[in-house]
């Protein structure tokens, strides 16, 4: 992809480790169906969220303003391998809950001002694996598509959010949940 810098490591959980996580952070995490405003409408968006964040920040997103929720010690230990692994800070991540095919993400870039000029955004998937695409912003033909296991970490740094959006697709295919947690570094 030019203009972009992406790692995808497929295994970053290990597999005994993956289920367990995944059932915990359902159970646990303080999931909410947020509304957006769509055609000048309030609608539920198509996906259950929860944003924890260190004390003291708020953050903006999709026209939300989110409180951060104190980590759970699942979350703080994933923390702390991201920033083994990568040598990046961060200090929150927003959860989105997949409960089947028709929940989605549309086209977006994680662009907010206070995640700073070319942030490292650290993107943990865990259960169904599902399609992943890309957009290159100003060529609109230039496309990358790829599929994210169940364990999987996908690095998104460098300029890649000034230069390509990215969505997570809708699919009639009957789906297990997914939840996918994304690590960022927030001013
Ligand atoms: O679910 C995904 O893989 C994408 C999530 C995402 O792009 C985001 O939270 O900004
Ligand atoms: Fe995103």
């Amino acid at each position: 992809m030019p203009d972009a810098e992406v790692y995808l490591l497929p295994a970053f959980i290990p597999p005994g480790k993956r289920e367990v996580l995944q059932q915990a952070l359902t159970e646990k995490a303080a999931w909410r169906q947020e509304k957006i405003r769509m055609f000048g409408r309030q609608v539920d968006q198509p996906r259950l969220t929860a944003w924890y964040a260190d004390a003291g920040k708020a953050y903006t997103y999709s026209g939300l303003t989110w409180e951060p929720l104190p980590w759970l010690p699942e979350l703080s230990d994933l923390r702390k391998d991201l920033e083994k692994t990568t040598g990046a800070a961060f200090n929150s991540v927003l959860q989105n809950l997949y409960r089947h095919g028709q929940d989605s993400m549309g086209w977006h870039a994680d662009d907010e001002p206070e995640l700073g000029q070319n942030p490292i955004i650290a993107s943990i998937s865990l259960g169904q694996e599902r399609t992943f695409s890309f957009r290159h912003r100003q060529q609109k033909d230039l496309k990358h598509q790829l599929v994210l296991p169940s364990g999987s970490l996908l690095l998104m740094a460098g300029p890649t959010q000034h230069f390509w959006h990215h969505q997570l697709p809708k699919t009639t295919k009957p789906l297990q949940p997914r939840i996918n947690l994304t690590f960022r570094l927030i001013d």
